[in-house]
Parts: C-alpha cells; structure tokens; sequence
C-alpha cells in the first residue's frame, strides 16, 4: 500500500524580478497514514513553498515546474482550482504560525466554526455546535467560550481554535506551519502537549513545518531536514536526532537549547541559506560546511539509503559517525 501523501520530483519556482527562484528542488517525500512528519529547516529553505504547493495555495508568481503529489491515491498537483477548493478542511486542512490567518476578527469562534462545518461539512447548526463543544474540548477550550470572539482569546487559546477548525471535518492531512513559534515559551509547551496528544489520540496525519528541531522531536515520528529547496536527509525522528548524518542536521541539533546533546553550549551555523534564484552548484551546505571537501563544491550529492528509511545527501555519509564525533566539539564549527 502507499503512502497517505506520496511527493515525487516536486519543484516549485517563483518569478520576482527578472529572476526564476527554485524554492523546492525535485523533492521526494512520503507521509504515511496516521503519521506526524516533521519538516525542519531554517527561514529560506523552502518549507512554506513546499507545505502552500501541497495545500495548492502557492501565489501567482509561483509555478510547479515538475513533479506530481497525491493524497491516498489521488491526484493533489496538477489539481484543477474547483477540486483544490472542494479538498480544503475536508481533505486537506491546516494551522498557520498565527491564528489570526485562519479567524476572522470580526465573527464568533461558533460561527467561524460553523462557516466550516455547515457549509464545508454540511452539518445543521445544531450539530455543528455539538461538534464545535466536542472539538473545543478536545483541544483544551472551555465549550462556554463558543460566543466569544478571537481577540478575547490569549494568543494560545487562539492556536487552540485554530486547531480545532483544523480538526474539523476530519481531513485526511494536516500541514501545521510553525504551530507554535507566535506563542511564549511556557503557552509553546502547553499547545504542543496538546497537539502531541491529538496526534497519538486520533491518529492525524500531518506535516509540521518548523525552524526548531527540537518542536519536531518532541511532536514527530518521521522528520525531513531541508536545506537549499531540497531535502538533504530524511527518516525517522528518533534515527535522525540519535545519530543524524548529514552536517547540516547535526548543526541544526547543536543550534537547538532543547537537544544540545553533544556541546553543552549552543553553537550556531555560520552563514546563511543559499540564495535560490542562482545557488550553487554541487551541495548546496558546501559553504557552511564544517567537513567540505572539493567535491562537494561541484558535485551534488545523490540521496543514499544508509539504513532502513535513513536517507541521506551527503558525499561524506559514510563516515557519519566520525563525522557525529567532530561535529560534537565547538571548534569544529568555529574553524
Ligand atoms: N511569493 C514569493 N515570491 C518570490 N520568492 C518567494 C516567495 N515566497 C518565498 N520566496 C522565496 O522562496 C525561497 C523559499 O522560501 P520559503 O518561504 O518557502 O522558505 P521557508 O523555509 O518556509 O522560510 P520561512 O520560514 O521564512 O517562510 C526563499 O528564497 C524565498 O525568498
């Protein structure tokens, strides 16, 4: 059986200026049903422009320029606009880093709800209601806060909100764009112990799109570290952040305060992303690199399976471990 989401060769481009930006760089990608796949890179690298490509809501001056996605076993991209229109919260549903973009200032929580579920889900108001009470407690909302409107919510409670208008209708995938980075650290805990019980509890299948490697460890089965438009490793969360094996991941983990396993400081990666409307050729961390060879400069690495369902692309993956080693000291990324 495949995969719930299954993402072949996508690439994604944008016109700005006279400039072609390839934002998504042939990836390939699956979710599989009742999973939680955590997609981490930094600000740049893509992810929003592969979760939009996903949703179909990519802006004018974006092109798929290749690939296909499918949504069990139907196509998703190519997709005709009414079909994209009829899949939203039914099939397809999602939680934007600020609630905001999913409420709509100027309506109650239990009408915003019902826009969704009466005229999406074709429930009556009476249902709707039970089912937006249902959906309130499940997500951590008193059902008697149903007649307020969003800004006499907290900034968590309206992440909540957001969240039970993407549980909704039940879809089948959920993509979550940095869920909880609007939110202080305290309430960030307390929503993603929610969003981490909703996905055990009822087994959702989502992509969480975030910066922070550690938001992904705490929610996710499955991770895809992206860098550049591509994804440069990928497999389960565990595998990756126990032993990750690209040097762009173990910098990731050491640039995180909740997973410096290996240096008891934080160590940031140098640099920045590369530019995308004429990045580089060969691999695209070359420049970052800690352990670059002349190689990588020229060459793009191929994704090799270095374990079952641990993908990597790195000309350097068969010495991972060593690699783990160097990239556990301080000086190794101050060099
Ligand atoms: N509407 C747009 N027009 C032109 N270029 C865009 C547009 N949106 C994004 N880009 C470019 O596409 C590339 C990938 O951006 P994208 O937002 O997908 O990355 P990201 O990893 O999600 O980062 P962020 O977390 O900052 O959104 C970047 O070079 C960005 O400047």
């Amino acid at each position: 059986m495949g995969a719930l989401l299954q993402i072949e060769n996508l690439s994604v481009s944008y016109r700005r200026g006279g400039a072609t930006i390839q934002a998504v760089d042939a990836v390939d990608l699956e979710v599989p049903a009742a999973t939680m796949l955590g997609l981490v890179g930094e600000s740049g690298c893509g992810k929003s422009t592969l979760a939009r490509a996903i949703m179909g809501v990519l802006p004018g001056n974006a092109r798929i320029a290749g690939g296909r996605v499918e949504l069990a076993g139907e196509e998703l991209v190519p997709s005709t606009e009414a079909r994209r229109r009829e899949r939203l919260w039914r099939e397809i549903s999602f939680v934007p880093q600020t609630a905001m973009n999913a409420l709509d200032p100027v309506y109650r929580l239990r009408d915003q709800m019902r826009e969704v579920l009466c005229s999406r889900g074709g429930l009556s108001a009476a249902a709707s209601d039970a089912r937006t009470a249902e959906l309130f407690r499940a997500v951590g909302l008193d059902p008697s806060r149903l007649m307020d409107f969003p800004h006499q919510f907290s900034g968590g409670m309206r992440q909540r909100a957001a969240i039970a208008l993407a549980l909704a209708l039940n879809p089948k995938l959920i993509i979550a764009d940095e869920p909880v980075t609007a939110l202080d650290v305290i309430v960030q805990r307390q929503v993603l112990d929610t969003i981490r019980m909703l996905g055990r509890d009822l087994g959702l299948s989502a992509i969480v799109v975030t910066h922070d490697i550690s938001v992904v460890a705490y929610l996710c089965t499955l991770t895809a570290v992206m860098y550049g438009g591509r994804i440069v490793e990928s497999g389960t969360t565990a595998e990756l952040v126990g032993s990750p094996a690209h040097p762009y991941t173990m910098g990731l983990m050491n640039a995180s305060p909740d997973l410096k396993a290996r240096i008891d400081t934080l160590v940031p990666i140098e640099g920045a992303p590369p530019d995308l409307s004429a990045p580089p050729p060969g691999c695209r961390f070359a420049a970052r690199c800690p352990f670059v060879l002349p190689a990588c400069r020229e060459l793009s690495p191929d994704i090799i399976e270095i374990s079952t369902g641990h993908k990597v692309a790195c000309h350097r993956a068969g010495e991972a471990p060593a690699l783990r080693e160097l990239a556990g000291k301080v000086a190794t990324w101050s060099a």
